[in-house]
């Protein structure tokens, strides 16, 4: 919730949010980091914590577990430049393809290769955009799987998760040999217009988004950047496609011809984009996910804070390039701090920024090894100051003069404030000793001294033990009115201190709790 709008969210924020104590937050948070799931950060002016990718991961797996759709999470079986795919099980142990979506791990200039997106940059948050690629990808699957086309079967999504079925299969770019290239370029072609036939245009219609399986029927697997025959560019994105179809084929199993479909040709029957607009993908995720693809930053969760900040290079006309190539550039270990973002695609310097990566990685976990050294230090240093001053403060208070109290072991505050007491209790206390030795004098001079004299011992006795306790009187006297206003002023500190110790209820800490809460929600809304 604190990453919303934050970039590292403060300790008071991620208590406010969880409604627990700092402490506990903090070493909960403590805990966390140790795992990885979360990692704290210090910049010159702030310092925060921020959910890692891992993080992320446990907590749409917690999610989906929750919902028993998961069960089991195997080997990884893809890796995407958008994504890590993994197999796994439900909870009866069938299998299951887990996508987990990491925009951020491509750089700026593949996205732009890819999407024929150009544009200025601006900060995007990939746990939100994350999330909104696999929100687009389960609308899709849904959508597509409802009208029979050869996807796998969509389960579930949880945050960046897409749950679907398991494509027993392989990509065609792996496929070297298959028995009739012809057949395969009929069902490929068919689909790209059963595509169109429905309103939609693949947009990457490539060997690495399609399976093949054992029957050597196609499974499309991806398709990010479908777009609606209404695009401004339909018939730009439509000959791509069946282009790139044909130069597959005959590169890898040297079939060519001279059929294939064209754009104007392609007879509309439904309007499955007009219906994906209705689905859980809506409008405005569309947008906004589009517009990150445009500006191209996904490099908020990046590990290293000097994060280079890349020009717009290359233009969309770089599109057709070689897939292989791309995959040559791509680093599969290093999955969250790609930032070449330049125009340049020298080999050279991508093997320099790896290099500077990696030494940076280093740097950060000497960096944060020291910084959790240096809060256990300054924790102990805090807790023998606080030892010492209770220590001290403690030696000073004479334990005779508390006169029978039990001597327990305060906290230094509440010796002090047990101090301040004494003194007011003492003056009260001698009042009321004059007080009473007068009301005496004055009953011995009615002649109703007897038992009434046992009953003022007992009672100073008592008082000089446990504090303010009630006068009592046995006898009938007349008491002149002076004393009357000394005892009623007696009363009236009596009851001051009564209305000192009274503990306020349950339910007014919750709120004032609440409103503490609200008030720093509030005073760090905002602040990135
Ligand atoms: N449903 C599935 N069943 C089996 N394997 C799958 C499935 N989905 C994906 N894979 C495997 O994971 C790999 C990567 O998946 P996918 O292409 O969807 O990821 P991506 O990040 O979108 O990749 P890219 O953008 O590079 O095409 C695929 O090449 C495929 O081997």
């Amino acid at each position: 919730m604190g990453m919303k709008n934050h970039e590292m969210v403060p300790l008071p924020l991620i208590s406010a949010i969880a409604g627990i104590h700092r402490g506990a937050v903090a070493r909960t948070l403590s805990d966390l980091c140790k795992h990885k799931l979360v990692a704290f950060e210090r910049t010159k002016k702030f310092d925060g914590y921020r959910l890692t990718v891992l993080g992320y991961d446990f907590l749409a797996l917690k999610a989906l577990c929750s919902r028993e759709v998961v069960g089991s999470v195997g080997n990884q079986i893809g890796v995407g430049k958008e994504s890590d795919v993994f197999v796994g099980g439900d909870i009866e142990l069938n299998d299951l393809c887990l996508k987990f979506h990491r925009l951020g791990r491509t750089s700026f200039r593949k996205i732009k290769e890819k999407r024929d997106y150009h544009k200025k940059r601006k900060s995007a948050s990939w746990l939100y955009l994350s999330r909104l690629a696999a929100a687009k990808e389960f609308a899709f699957l849904k959508a597509l799987h409802d009208k029979n086309f050869p996807v796998p079967k969509p389960i579930d999504v949880s945050r960046h998760v897409v749950v679907m079925g398991l494509i027993d299969g392989k990509t065609l770019c792996h496929m070297d040999h298959i028995e009739d290239p012809a057949k395969l370029y009929d069902r490929l072609m068919a689909l790209i217009v059963k595509l169109g036939r429905h309103g939609l245009i693949h947009g990457d219609f490539n060997e690495f988004n399609l399976m093949m399986l054992e029957d050597e029927r196609i499974v499309m697997i991806d398709f990010p950047q479908m777009v609606s025959m209404d695009h401004p560019n339909a018939e730009y994105y439509f000959d791509r496609d069946v282009q790139c179809v044909r130069n597959f084929i005959k590169r890898k199993f040297d079939y060519e011809s001279d059929d294939y479909p064209r754009f104007h040709e392609v007879e509309r029957k439904t309007n499955l984009d007009s219906e994906l607009e209705a689905s859980g993908f809506t409008k405005q995720m569309r947008l906004d996910l589009n517009k990150a693809y445009d500006e191209g930053n996904f490099l908020a969760h990046c590990e290293a804070d000097d994060v280079n900040e890349g020009d717009e290079g290359s233009s969309g006309d770089e599109q057709d390039k070689d897939r292989g190539e791309e995959d040559d550039e791509e680093t599969p270990e290093n999955n969250d701090d790609d930032d070449d973002d330049e125009s340049d695609s020298d080999e050279g310097t991508i093997i320099q920024e790896e290099d500077e990566d990696v030494d940076k990685e280093e740097l950060k976990q000497t960096e944060v090894e020291s910084q959790q050294q240096m809060k256990a230090l300054g924790k102990s240093e805090r807790f023998n100051t606080w030892l010492s001053t209770a220590t001290s403060q403690l030696s000073d208070v004479d334990l005779k003069e508390l006169d029978g109290e039990c001597p327990l072991l305060l906290h230094p505050r509440e010796v002090e404030r047990e101090a301040e007491l004494r003194a007011e209790r003492e003056a009260y206390i001698q009042a009321r000793e004059e007080a009473d030795k007068e009301e005496e004098e004055m009953m011995e001079e009615t002649g109703n001294s007897g038992n009434i004299e046992k009953e003022k011992k007992k009672s100073v006795k008592s008082a000089s033990k446990t504090g303010p306790k009630s006068v009592t009187s046995t006898g009938s006297t007349i008491i002149p009115p002076d004393e009357v206003k000394r005892r009623a002023s007696l009363e009236a500190f009596r009851n001051k201190e009564k209305a000192r110790l009274k503990v306020k209820g349950k339910q007014c800490a919750v709120r004032r709790g609440r409103k503490e809460n609200r008030n720093i929600i509030k005073e760090y809304d905002g602040w990135i």
